[in-house]
């Protein structure tokens, strides 16, 4: 595959997870990777396989919460490869917590991550995008950005606010060759996301029940997925989401038992 060939992306959270898995699609397509996030070991074996497999990727440490960091990391990108043709806001933080026991240090730390931390990468790369006249930025949220599920009104507000980012800059930068898209990805196994939301059995076999196709996404279908929207084929889409999910948001309120929705229907 050369799709990516002489292009240049940094991903935010590539030491782990679906933020891995793009990082590697990214480089298995030819492009140069850099993987960003707060812990250098996870990044340095994600620069590792990318490199045991022909590809090139490099680490940088940082915070997406410090703007001073990612515009540095942006920066020293654009010094190192010559330009940034790909950004994927994929680092977050995340627990499940009922709105009302939800304390305000609980919800700045989501916020802070995911939606600061996004407009910081953004704004930064967005740099380098609009003097080269071309672009593609991605972010990864959740579908519950537009409806509603109990326990995440931290993760899904700061989400929310993405998609909003999204529209409106899709909408200013258009006419400057910078695309900004979303990925909604449904649960999908990763350790972080395990850690976070579904850590014990019950718990898990809740979220399965939700799911129409009554599985979890593997890190690649995301990353397939993510390799569209930041490649040509999509060159004409942009302040879209695109949803990942096995018909979790579609179907979990609707199918009854006898359909075959199990304790999904509990919720009714
Ligand atoms: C439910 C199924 C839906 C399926 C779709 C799922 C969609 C989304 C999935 C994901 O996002 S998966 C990604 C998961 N990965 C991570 O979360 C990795 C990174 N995580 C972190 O960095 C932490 O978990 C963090 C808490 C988000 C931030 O860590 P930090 O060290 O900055 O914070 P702390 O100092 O520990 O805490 C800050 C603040 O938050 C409160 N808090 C922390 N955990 C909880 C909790 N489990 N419940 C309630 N409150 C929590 C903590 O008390 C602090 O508040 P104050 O005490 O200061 O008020
Ligand atoms: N897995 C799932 O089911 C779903 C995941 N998503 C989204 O997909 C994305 C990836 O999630 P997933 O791979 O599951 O989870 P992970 O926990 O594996 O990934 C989160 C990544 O974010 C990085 N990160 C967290 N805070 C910061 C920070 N302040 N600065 C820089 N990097 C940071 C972490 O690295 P470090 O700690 O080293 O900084 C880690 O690599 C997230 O946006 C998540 O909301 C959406 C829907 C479903």
């Amino acid at each position: 595959m050369s799709e990516f060939a002489g292009r240049v992306a940094v991903v935010t959270g590539g030491g782990s997870g679906i933020g891995r898995a793009i990082a590697r699609r990214y480089a298995a397509g030819g492009g140069s990777v850099a993987v960003l996030g707060r812990r250098a070991e996870p990044l340095a074996e994600t620069v590792d396989l990318i490199g045991a497999a022909g590809g090139t990727a490099t680490a940088l440490t940082v915070d997406v919460r410090d703007f001073d960091q990612v515009s540095a990391a942006m920066t020293a990108v654009r010094d190192r490869f010559g330009r940034i043709d790909a950004l994927v806001n994929n680092a977050a933080g995340n627990f499940v917590c009922p709105g009302e026991r939800l304390s305000a240090g609980g919800w700045r730390a989501v916020i802070d991550i995911v939606l600061n931390g996004t407009f910081h990468c953004t704004r930064a790369a967005a740099d380098v995008m609009l003097e080269q006249r071309s672009g593609s930025v991605l972010s990864v949220i959740a579908s519950y950005a537009w409806h509603g599920h109990p326990g995440t009104v931290h993760s899904a507000a700061a989400k929310a606010g993405v998609l909003a980012m999204t529209r409106t800059l899709a909408v200013e930068w258009a006419g400057r060759g910078v695309r900004l898209n979303c990925l909604a990805p449904g649960p999908t196994e990763t350790a972080g996301a395990g850690a976070a939301l579904w850590g014990d059995q019950a718990s898990r076999d809740r979220v399965l029940a939700s799911v129409p196709q009554r599985r979890m996404a593997g890190t690649d279908e995301i990353a397939g997925t993510a390799a569209f929207l930041l490649g040509d084929g999509s060159a004409y889409i942009t302040g879209e989401v695109l949803t990942v999910d096995g018909g979790q948001w579609l179907g979990k309120q609707v199918y009854g038992p006898e359909l075959g929705a199990g304790e999904a229907a509990d919720a009714r």
